[in-house]
């Protein structure tokens, strides 16, 4: 996630915008045009949970804020049929969902602020990254400043005060930090709500993340290298270190996957939507195995019959 004073669309990904094709989106561009901005969560809304979210000895400080995946008037997918699927499978899980959290996992760079825009967007949910929410409750400008002038082990408490805090509230995306998986505390607070892990070989993300420069992200910052050998040499460490804690994740999202099924074998041709996708599909998958807690799947044309009914 990216460092910076304002959370608004930080992130141009490529295939994110009219850059990537110029179509607008027909489902999207009018909610858009209604809902630019980011939004305030207040009492009424996300509740009084996320208020009270504060870094630990310091004091409050300005009231969460959660941004939507809009960007003005331009569109967030390639093409009408792209934002169509998108929308089918986001109405597919809704209903299983039943206003459950999702929670992205994944390592630095692995595109869970770009990608859980998207899903915020399309299922109506709000999005929250929780780096930035740290930032907000510390009080301090980004995560490379919490680490320089406290310590990784301060930044990793109030990432788990944060991640408690958005445990408690629903209709939620949530782009963790790359770490959050190490501390299985912070699995108690994701478990109530459904986990993707966005699986990214390790050379794409040495690459996206040598783009934007490894400033913002303190683990990798190493300035004696170039940002790519810097950023792949730490990853490998990091990714090792970890091992298989990315894999509690209810759901595994696979680039490589995506890719050897759009019949080519280079991730860096995906774009961000077709990752949402394949996400929503793998959440779809999850919620189907298991019937006791997200409901049978049928049952959502069940419900939507009995509406009608009720309507009649
Ligand atoms: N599918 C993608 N293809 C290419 N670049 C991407 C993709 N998804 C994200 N990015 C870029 O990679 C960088 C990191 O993405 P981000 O969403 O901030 O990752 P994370 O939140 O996991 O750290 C950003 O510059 C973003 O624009
Ligand atoms: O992997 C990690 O330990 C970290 C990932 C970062 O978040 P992103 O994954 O959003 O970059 C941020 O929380 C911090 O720099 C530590």
């Amino acid at each position: 996630m990216e460092v910076g004073a304002s959370m608004a669309m930080q992130s141009r990904a490529p295939g994110v915008g009219a850059g990537a094709g110029g179509r607008r989106s027909a489902f999207l561009g009018r909610e858009k045009q209604a809902r630019a901005g980011s939004l305030r969560v207040g009492a009424g809304t996300a509740g009084a949970a996320a208020v009270a979210v504060r870094a630990r000895g310091t004091k409050p400080v300005a009231p969460l804020r959660c941004v939507r995946a809009s960007r003005g008037n331009e569109s967030l997918h390639n093409s009408v049929d792209e934002a169509l699927l998108l929308k089918r499978k986001s109405e597919e899980v809704l209903f299983h969902l039943n206003g459950r959290c999702i929670y992205l996992v994944g390592m630095m760079g692995s595109g869970k602020s770009t990608v859980g825009k998207i899903l915020a967007e399309v299922l109506g949910y709000s999005f929250f990254d929780s780096d930035k929410l740290v930032e907000q409750a510390v009080g301090m400008p980004s995560v490379a400043e919490i680490f320089k002038v406290h310590s990784e082990a301060f930044f990793r408490e109030n990432e788990s005060s944060v991640l408690r805090d958005l445990s408690s509230m629903r209709r939620l995306v949530v782009a963790t930090g790359g770490g959050a998986v190490i501390r299985p505390i912070n699995w108690n607070y994701m478990k109530k709500g459904l986990s993707v892990w966005l699986d990214v070989p390790l050379d794409a993300l040495a690459k996206r993340i040598a783009q934007v420069g490894t400033a913002s992200r303190p683990l990798l910052d190493q300035p004696s290298d170039d940002p790519y050998t810097a950023a792949f040499t730490k990853l490998s460490m990091l990714a090792e270190q970890r091992g298989d804690a990315y894999a509690n994740a209810d759901a595994r999202v696979s680039l490589e996957e995506i890719a050897a099924k759009q019949g080519h074998g280079d991730v860096s041709k995906l774009t961000p939507t077709d990752i949402a996708i394949e996400a929503l599909l793998k959440i779809g998958n999850f919620v189907a195995e298991h019937p006791k807690t997200y409901g049978q799947v049928g049952d959502l044309q069940a419900d939507s019959q009995s509406r009608r009914i009720q309507a009649l």
